[in-house]
């Protein structure tokens, strides 16, 4: 089962929270797909159950690299699960903001918005995974959890 990363990062820790992502979806055995918003392996995408898409947080929102790839993309994403991840500087910064507007761009997409929400248990994963201020490797738990619980659904689709 092929399952697809897609993340933007400029100093590095949305790349690392994707890292920990693929990681959850490696232990629940996906062969995953990890880009770079400008360097996506097309063919691998449109086959993926799954994608996957992690930002930073720019103006409380996502970052307008993902804004203008939903904007343009013409990727066969609908009907395939999408979830989302995402990192910023503080907790008033705005990232569920833009968590939320990635759901509902991948809504728009005709995606199956997933993360497991608050039913499977701690950590909630709720919107997404979010990690602030560079703490990324402190949020590893919540990364991991999100890839695994995606990679579980997929495999249930
Ligand atoms: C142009 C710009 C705007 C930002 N705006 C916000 C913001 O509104 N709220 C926030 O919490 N962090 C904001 N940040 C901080 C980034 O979201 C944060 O450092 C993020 O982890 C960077 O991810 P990266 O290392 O993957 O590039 C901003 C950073 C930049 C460069």
């Amino acid at each position: 089962m092929k399952l697809a990363i897609v993340y933007y990062s400029e100093s590095g820790n949305t790349k690392q929270a994707a890292e920990y992502v693929a990681e959850g979806m490696k232990k629940a055995g996906a062969e995953v797909g990890l880009f770079e918003l400008d360097k996506i392996d097309e063919a691998f995408v449109a086959e993926a159950k799954a994608v996957v898409f992690g930002a930073p947080t720019f103006y409380a929102d996502t970052c307008w690299q993902m804004k203008k790839f939903f904007d343009e993309t013409k990727l066969p994403l609908a009907g395939k699960i999408g979830a989302t991840f995402g990192t910023a500087g503080y907790l008033q910064g705005g990232c569920e903001i833009a968590l939320q507007n990635n759901v509902v761009r991948m809504l728009c997409k005709g995606m199956l918005v997933y993360s497991g929400g608050c039913a499977l248990g701690e950590p909630l994963t709720h919107l997404g995974a979010i990690a602030l201020g560079g703490h990324v490797e402190e949020q590893k738990e919540q990364f991991v959890t999100l890839g695994e619980r995606v990679a579980a659904q997929a495999a249930r689709l």
